[in-house]
């Protein structure tokens, strides 16, 4: 609404006023996190933590173990409880976003007795939609992504690369505005996971949906995000936020190149300093 009532004064301005008008630039929306606390059991996770994500980003989480990563996203997803605090996207709650969410363990995410593709209908059947408009939006989907496998197969009888596949495509089928990533090919052996980086970059670069990862692997991490949040031990703060300001797509050449090399070595020396604070 912001940016509609901007752009008539602005033509009202420029009705009213010969001077040439100043071009507007599209306004960054946020995930804004304010004042977040979570304690387990009286250990202090987060305490009054706060961040701004920027929406239609590529945003992974790096950092120590068991300082709070999956905690983090999935507290501001909405899978968890918070004790205290505020997360709004682009100033709405989680209740009026559209978020989807892709598990580490596809074997269980995946339903066993439905076909792949009945599995990524079915997010859409939750929500009502009918079977045709089901079926179109479906078909859409499948039309930018080059699906190699049969889709008519049971989850059981594809490979892992390949379940996580049909999870992402489930996840993505509802457009979601927002997709949570908790380490989805932590799983997968080296090449699927090199293979799938690969994928879900090329879906980063068609759809831009903002998209949050966690991921243990600081390559990973850095390889497929726009921004780095690199986090500290418990309780948890932000110890830096790296940009990363590389060409995408991110191949090998990017990868084994002097830009990412040199943030590699930053992130790892900013995480070792945390990992090794009294
Ligand atoms: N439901 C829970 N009940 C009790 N403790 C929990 C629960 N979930 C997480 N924890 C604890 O909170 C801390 C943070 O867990 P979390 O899984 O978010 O960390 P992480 O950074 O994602 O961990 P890792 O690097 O091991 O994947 C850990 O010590 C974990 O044992």
């Amino acid at each position: 609404m912001g940016n509609v009532t901007a752009i008539r004064s602005v033509d009202r301005a420029a009705a009213e006023s010969p001077s040439p008008v100043p071009s507007l630039k599209p306004r960054q929306a946020y995930v804004t996190v304010r004042g977040l606390s979570k304690k387990f059991q009286g250990t202090t996770i987060y305490d009054d933590f706060s961040i701004d994500l920027p929406m239609g980003k590529f945003i992974s989480v790096f950092g120590p173990n068991g300082c709070g990563k999956s905690t983090f996203i999935n507290m501001i997803s909405g899978l968890m409880p918070m004790d205290a605090g505020e997360v709004l996207y682009d100033g709405q709650t989680i209740r009026d976003t559209r978020i989807s969410y892709v598990f580490q363990n596809y074997r269980e995410a995946l339903f066993p007795w439905m076909r792949a593709i009945d599995n990524i209908h079915y997010p859409l059947k939750v929500i009502g939609v009918d079977r045709k408009e089901r079926r179109r939006r479906v078909e859409k989907l499948l039309a930018d992504f080059d699906v190699p496998f049969d889709l008519n197969a049971y989850p059981y009888t594809l490979s892992g690369g390949q379940q996580q596949t049909v999870s992402i495509l489930r996840a993505l089928v509802t457009e979601p505005e927002v997709l949570f990533l908790d380490e989805p090919f932590s799983a997968l052996d080296y090449e699927m996971t090199l293979f799938m980086r690969e994928r879900l970059q090329h879906i980063f670069m068609k759809l831009k949906t903002t998209m949050l990862l966690v991921s243990h692997d600081l390559e990973e991490a850095i390889q497929l995000a726009d921004q780095v949040v690199l986090l500290t031990r418990r309780p948890t703060r932000v110890a830096e936020i790296v940009p990363v300001d590389l060409p995408w797509p991110r191949d090998l050449d990017v990868t084994t190149g002097e830009g990412f090399i040199t943030l590699k070595r930053h992130c790892l020396d900013r995480f070792w300093r945390e990992v090794k604070r009294d």
